[in-house]
């Protein structure tokens, strides 16, 4: 097949193909100069391929292990040598999995994508197409059926909705938002789970008052429950053995053993409470649950909302469908009158610029005001949606938080394709 063999991408800013003359000696002693080595092209390149989704697998191309690796050489001609950028000539070399590769196009397209905004030169790319050595193979399908097996939301007819709530930056209400919409949701009626997936920040247990640890059933974990949420954080493990297990490499892989070493049953919601910003644990969440989906948690000012529009746009790079963006701290009732501390307008832009990059509707979904109940409530370990009772409070964050809830789940859910 044409497409699966060995081609020359002309990654230079659409510069054309770059055989003109210049002085790439000159290139690379300029780069050079500048700290720039073939070594920090490498490993910039091969960090960029960290972000290559596979589209069958749904995974990245560097886990899966399909870069068989990465060259670099200064270029020895480019036309675009006369501004003084350097130039790199690399060479990624693509170890499909399936010989005939049937998306080899589209991974290509996808490595082109990662690296044509390189900050330090322009890339002249080449991906040598090749196919993955049997032995090599038969390893990852064994490893990729047994996390199949182990994960129970991936599977076919798996009726869990997947929300992951992010935020920009920190501070902004993301927890919060995730503990009152996973109470809003067990409140409703919907059996639920929440994941706190910020590992170095997590505060779930606290929202929810958890101080038991997990029940150890022969190595498999079952999760503690309060206010009708079964819920998993590094946080449950505080001062216990586990604690220590989980800590170094293994906490890399922590969403994966939440997912698979834990027993959840099959619930209706299962939300995740990602770290903010648009680091790795983005990144794992799309590899372990392709069909997860976005919310988008901002406050009104602008210094949060243009980080917010980031964290929404992750989802080009990661098969995740993006439902909706949530305001919190929008104003501050006083006699009657809101008062906005926070100035105006964060969730809606957030909402305006997600919907026009990602060429669908991403709506804002709710509003929250500032309320001294949703702090003092968090402490007591009782998310504020709820009464003593477990039930849904008579109130307008309330209110809010069950029009989201049932907006989410009227949102049509993405396919696991
Ligand atoms: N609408 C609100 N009204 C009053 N206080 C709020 C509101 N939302 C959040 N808070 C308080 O603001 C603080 C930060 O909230 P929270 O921890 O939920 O933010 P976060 O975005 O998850 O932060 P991080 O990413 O650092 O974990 C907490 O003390 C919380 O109780």
């Amino acid at each position: 097949m044409a497409s699966c063999m060995a081609s020359h991408d002309g990654v230079h800013d659409g510069a054309g193909d770059g055989a003109g003359a210049g002085a790439g000696a000159e290139d690379y002693s300029d780069a050079s100069a500048r700290g720039i080595t073939p070594q920090k092209v490498h490993d910039d390149i091969l960090e960029a391929l960290r972000h290559v989704i596979d589209p069958e697998l749904g995974r990245t191309i560097t886990d899966l292990g399909m870069v068989g690796g990465v060259d670099v050489a200064p270029a020895a001609h480019t036309a675009d040598a006369d501004d003084g950028t350097p130039a790199w000539d690399v060479t990624v070399h693509l170890e499909l999995t399936v010989p005939g590769c049937p998306l080899s196009e589209t991974i290509r397209r996808r490595i082109r994508a990662a690296v044509v905004n390189y900050p330090h030169g322009r890339i002249r790319l080449t991906i040598e197409t090749g196919v993955m050595e049997s032995a090599k193979l038969k390893a990852l399908v064994a490893r990729l059926k047994a996390e199949r097996r182990a994960n129970p939301f991936t599977r076919k007819g798996a009726k869990t909705r997947i929300f992951a709530i992010a935020s920009g930056k920190g501070g902004v209400g993301k927890s919060s938002v995730t503990a009152n919409l996973a109470a809003t949701f067990a409140a409703l009626g919907y059996d639920t789970a929440a994941i706190d997936a910020d590992i170095y920040g997590f505060s779930l247990p606290r929202l929810f008052g958890v101080k038991d640890q997990p029940t150890d059933l022969d190595g498999m974990l079952v999760p503690p429950e309060a206010w009708g949420v079964r819920l998993m954080s590094i946080g449950v493990f505080a001062g216990s053995d586990r604690a220590i297990l989980w800590r170094g490499p293994r906490l890399q892989r922590s969403l994966e053993q939440f997912l698979s070493d834990v027993w959840w049953g099959d619930p209706d919601v299962l939300l995740l409470d990602l770290a903010p910003g648009t680091g790795d644990m983005a990144i794992s969440v799309a590899q372990a649950l392709p069909n997860a989906e976005l919310v988008v948690v901002t406050t009104p000012q602008p210094s949060a909302s243009e980080v917010a529009v980031r964290a929404g746009l992750v989802s080009l790079q990661m098969p995740m469908q993006v439902d909706g963006v949530i305001e919190n701290m929008s104003y501050f009732e006083h006699k009657g009158e809101k008062l906005r501390i926070f100035g105006e307008g964060g969730g809606q832009r957030v909402s305006d610029q997600l919907t026009h990059a990602l060429g669908y509707d991403v709506p804002l979904l709710g509003q929250l005001p500032l309320v001294p109940e949703l702090r003092e409530t968090a402490e007591s370990g009782r998310p504020a949606v709820l009464d003593e009772n477990g039930e849904l409070a008579q109130s307008s964050v309330a209110k809010t938080f069950e029009n989201v809830a049932r907006a989410l789940m009227q949102r049509e859910r993405p396919s696991l394709g």
